[in-house]
């Protein structure tokens, strides 16, 4: 599913605190993880909080072209009736992944272990990102490929059944990667095991547990080892989804940045694996407060209590890269308000994302009055102190690339900026927070 190629620009400016209390949506990796997996569990399977974000939507359309049914209830939950591990159908029109790497590369997984060919498309700016990181894996368990040049959409798959388990180390920091073939594994008999150097997400791991799959996560000289064996059968399950620390990302940075901010935003999910941002933030001094700590759906979770802050910047450990990969946007944002000198590294992936965000994050964070320089695998921001950014000249946009977390993290930038921020394309926003502007304008009415 892909937005309307119409451009929707908006200039975002300062609008006074945030206050109140707000819950972003569903977190975006577990939408697209309980559709995969409860359309391959027998039974019914139920959802609530689900993302209805494009991407997400991308993924459904998919599992129900491979022959689930998925119907979302008025209640809000969606109800996901599976065909069983082995019965994916084949699709008979091509799969439209629109702007989603995670629809793409998490289901390429599971159609290389059926004996069935898709075909995947997206739109330009999906059928720019790498492929090859997932072709490579499931070409060694037997699935074969016609790839656009350069390992890009469009392609065909041709899976394949039975396929062989292999022993996968990952060669880049990607749980994407890591859950194609984990994904794979499902449908593969005997153990198909992934060697990670770095832990990224571990959403799979346990939703795969959580459906019945026997997996195994082990460590050898500090390398985690997963190993899935095959073939599973899984069980249908109840889902809750928690709130995207993603998406939270943007509105704790905007309390943080406007002064009388005191901002409750509830049902956060904090799986240690994806919450860096939230101590980066408190390292450099803002008042970010856990409340009712508890678990949802297998996965911890808080309400957060964000007050207005003085920043300082900070050198970012590149060890919390893959705890925080989508969040250095909005990151760059927060430093470019901070007092003194913000240092990033460790960020090739970024380059590879919707967009590359360091050369589209420095290129919109200078347009705005910011200081970054751009080093190959970071930035480094000189911050204003406090000072609100000069914002974007009248008739200057700044360009989000069809990149729903550049068009976010600048119009947060506006928010705290003199002449406020103007944003090229507002549209991709509704690929993983369609409410985003709806809930700036109930955190922003006083
Ligand atoms: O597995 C996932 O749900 C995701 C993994 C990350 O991608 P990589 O695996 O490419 O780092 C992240 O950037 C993306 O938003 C979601
Ligand atoms: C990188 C992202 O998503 P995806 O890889 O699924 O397109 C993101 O949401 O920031």
């Amino acid at each position: 599913m892909s937005h309307s190629n119409t451009p929707s620009p908006k200039r975002f400016k300062s609008s006074g605190a945030l206050t109140g209390r707000i819950a972003v949506p569903g977190d975006k990796s577990i939408s697209h993880r309980s559709l995969m997996l409860g359309a391959l569990a027998v039974g019914e399977t139920r959802v609530s909080g689900l993302l209805e974000g494009e991407d997400v939507l991308s993924t459904a359309a998919a599992m129900r072209a491979m022959g689930a049914t998925i119907h979302r209830g008025d209640d809000g939950v969606w109800s996901i009736h599976g065909v069983g591990v082995g019965s994916l159908l084949q699709p008979e029109q091509a799969l439209d992944m629109g702007n989603s790497g995670t629809s793409t590369r998490l289901l390429m997984g599971l159609v290389a272990s059926h004996p069935i060919r898709a075909v995947f498309t997206g739109d330009p700016s999906l059928s720019k990102r790498p492929m090859g990181r997932v072709i490579t894996p499931l070409s060694q368990m037997g699935a074969s490929f016609e790839a656009s040049p350069g390992g890009t959409l469009p392609l065909m798959l041709r899976g394949i059944s039975p396929a062989v388990p292999i022993t996968y180390r990952l060669p880049v920091a990607s749980a994407q990667v890591k859950s194609a073939v984990l994904l794979a594994g499902l449908n593969t008999a005997g153990i198909t095991r992934v060697i990670e150097p770095v832990p990224t997400r571990d959403h799979s791991e346990r939703m795969l547990r959580g459906f019945g799959a026997k997996l195994d996560v082990g460590e050898e000289s500090g390398e985690r080892i997963i190993e899935i064996h095959g073939e599973a059968d899984l069980q249908p399950q109840t889902i809750t989804v928690p709130g995207d620390p993603s998406s939270a990302a943007f509105f704790t940075i905007a309390a943080l940045l406007a002064p009388g901010s005191d901002l409750v935003i509830e049902n956060v999910g904090l799986n240690p694996t994806r919450a860096a941002l939230f101590d980066v933030l408190r390292d450099m001094g803002g008042s970010i407060e856990e409340l009712d700590r508890r678990e949802v759906g297998g996965e911890p979770v808080a309400d957060l209590r964000v007050k207005h802050s003085a920043l300082t910047g900070i050198e970012v450990d590149p060890a919390v890269v893959p705890a925080m990969v989508d969040e250095f946007p909005i990151l760059f944002v927060a430093a470019s308000l901070a007092q003194g000198t913000t240092t990033t590294r460790g960020l090739e992936e970024l380059r590879v994302k919707e967009s590359d965000r360091l050369a589209a994050m420095a290129a919109a964070l200078t347009l705005a009055g910011a200081k970054v320089e751009e080093y190959g695998d970071g930035l480094v921001i000189e911050g204003t102190g406090g000072d609100p950014l000069p914002g974007t000249a009248d008739g200057v946009a700044i360009t989000t690339h069809l990149d729903h977390r550049i068009a976010m993290s600048m119009a947060v930038a506006g928010l705290a900026s003199d002449n406020g921020v103007k944003v090229d394309d507002t549209a991709p926003i509704a690929t993983s927070f369609p409410t985003f502007e709806t809930l700036l304008s109930v955190a922003t009415s006083g």
